[in-house]
């Protein structure tokens, strides 16, 4: 895609629905050129006749499954290559909502490849280039399922917890870089995810349900303050320092070298 030189261009995953389709909405409308990725081809074409109208952006248009080499490889090449991309967004993902042992080995195995691999994959063919340029910016989607596991997240939770902890460890790493990533951890929000997840959002209380467009507009609220986890849903956001300084605690507590004494023999 060759670009008008000045428009800095955003890589969004998931691009076809949801909170992807709201993102590349409000990228488009900050000025952003884009590169739209999804299955669904014709959707992404439909949204990018909508961005050109309406704010003027240029968009590339990949059909790509991103749990396919082939599609992951191709959507690599973009981020290594193309100099004009200065943000990745990195919000591809699903998760069928039951029991682990009910779960097909393949929707299984999508799951990991999509939430886990192919956003692990993403991040490090950008980063290079990123870091060459000390300047640029990930943002990965990963969700509150993160902190909390259920009979019906297993999986899905043990994906989103990846996220987490991928994303924190790669955070430190770039920490004093010029290049930063946010992660981002939407509670229930009203997508077709639902119709995927075998769970329809019916089953939520509506009150505990929050729009995309709402939680794209919070979630990018908390990055132009610089924020490196955003919790678009929590109103105390005292409540995460406290949880984080409970499990830097904890963690610290591990660094004993000894057995606790409960565990020694009388
Ligand atoms: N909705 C919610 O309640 C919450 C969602 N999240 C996270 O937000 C992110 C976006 O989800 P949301 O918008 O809700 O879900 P949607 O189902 O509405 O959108 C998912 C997007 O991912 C794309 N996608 C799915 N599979 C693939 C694939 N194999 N290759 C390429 N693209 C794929 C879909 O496009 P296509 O089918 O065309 O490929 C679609 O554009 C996900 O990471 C999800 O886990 C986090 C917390 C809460
Ligand atoms: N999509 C939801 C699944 O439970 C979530 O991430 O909150």
């Amino acid at each position: 895609m060759s670009n008008s030189a000045s428009k800095p261009i955003a890589v969004v995953t998931g691009a076809s629905a949801g909170i992807g389709a709201v993102y590349a909405d409000r990228l488009a409308a900050r000025g952003y050129d884009l590169v739209l990725v999804a299955r669904r081809a014709e959707r992404l074409k439909t949204l990018s006749a909508k961005l050109l109208r309406a704010y003027g952006a240029k968009v590339e248009v990949i059909g790509a499954d991103l749990t396919k080499e082939e599609g992951l490889a191709r959507v690599e090449k973009v981020l290594a290559t193309n100099p004009a991309i200065t943000l990745l967004v990195n919000n591809a993902g699903n998760g069928t909502l039951g029991s682990t042992i009910n779960t097909s080995d393949e929707n299984a195995a999508s799951t990991i490849a999509l939430n886990i691999t192919a956003l692990t994959r993403l991040t490090r063919a950008a980063l290079p280039a990123f870091l060459s340029r000390n300047a640029g910016a990930i943002i990965n989607i990963a969700s509150v399922m993160a902190l909390h596991s259920l009979p019906i997240t297993s999986l899905y939770s043990g994906t989103k917890g990846y996220v987490v902890n991928f994303s924190r460890g790669l955070q430190e790493e770039l920490a004093g870089t010029g290049v930063r990533l946010q992660l981002v951890l939407p509670a229930a929000t009203a997508t077709e995810f639902y119709e995927f997840a075998g769970m329809p959002l019916s089953a939520f209380d509506p009150a505990v349900v929050m729009t995309a467009e709402d939680m794209v507009d919070a979630a990018l609220a908390g990055f132009d303050q610089g924020e490196a986890i955003t919790l678009p849903s929590v109103h105390d956001r005292a409540l995460w320092e406290t949880y984080d300084a409970a499990r830097a605690t904890l963690f610290a507590a591990t660094q004993t070298g000894e057995p606790a004494p409960r565990y020694q023999a009388a």
